[in-house]
């Protein structure tokens, strides 16, 4: 992401809680990234994801995604370029937001047909860490009628944001409640989350 995009992310999050940003610096990156997504969920390495953590409890029918972590060893180059670069974001965000980011997580999703997620904060109980979301989204040539948004439940009402490539998504992980809608097509993307230290103290 280029100097300025990042610069016009950080103004926007001093102002309100999320910003919607097109980054066609990264297409390039995004493509290569979106090609090994799609290998992995061909050789079944994504496995279908759980809500919380606590307990290793799962909420069946709550989201209908499989996940990967782009730390896994599965994952190729491109998984790894674009964790460097999120977490390239880092200092950036915590300079002109003060946030204390001291890490980021990432992970790739794919929603099958019909599959969302409903709605949530990222923000699990027990967990407090989580302080940014971002997520962009691989998917070329994607209809507004295939569905797939991204809603974010604001107080101002709804706002919906289809998961096009080149598409970058930030909130608050804390504030913002989201779901996905189901789409007609499958959905592929990478979720982020800016975590910093636990204030529990644990
Ligand atoms: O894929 C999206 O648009 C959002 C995914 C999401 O809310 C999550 O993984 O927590
Ligand atoms: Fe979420």
């Amino acid at each position: 992401m280029n100097p300025d995009r990042i610069e016009a992310l950080a103004e926007t999050l001093a102002d309100r809680d999320w910003a919607v940003l097109e980054v066609p610096e990264a297409l390039p990156l995004l493509r290569r990234v979106a090609g090994e997504a799609q290998a992995l969920a061909v050789s079944g390495r994504l496995r279908p994801a759980a809500t919380g953590r606590a307990g290793g409890r799962r909420f069946a029918g709550l989201r209908g995604d499989s996940t990967l972590w782009l730390d896994d060893p599965a994952c190729g180059p491109a998984a790894g370029e674009l964790l460097s670069a999120l977490d390239g974001l880092r200092p950036a965000l915590n300079r002109r937001l003060l946030l204390g980011l001291e890490a980021v997580e990432a992970h790739f999703a794919r929603y099958p047909p019909g599959a969302g997620y409903a709605r949530h904060v990222d923000r699990f109980a027990g967990d407090d860490t989580r302080v940014l979301s971002l997520v962009l989204y691989l998917n070329e040539d994607w209809p507004e009628e295939a569905g797939g948004q991204l809603r974010l439940h604001l107080p101002a009402g709804p706002v919906d944001i289809g998961p096009r490539l080149g598409t970058m998504t930030v909130f608050l992980a804390g504030e913002v409640e989201h779901e996905v809608l189901p789409a007609t097509r499958p959905r592929l993307s990478v979720a982020a989350w800016f975590r910093r230290r636990s204030l529990r103290g644990a």
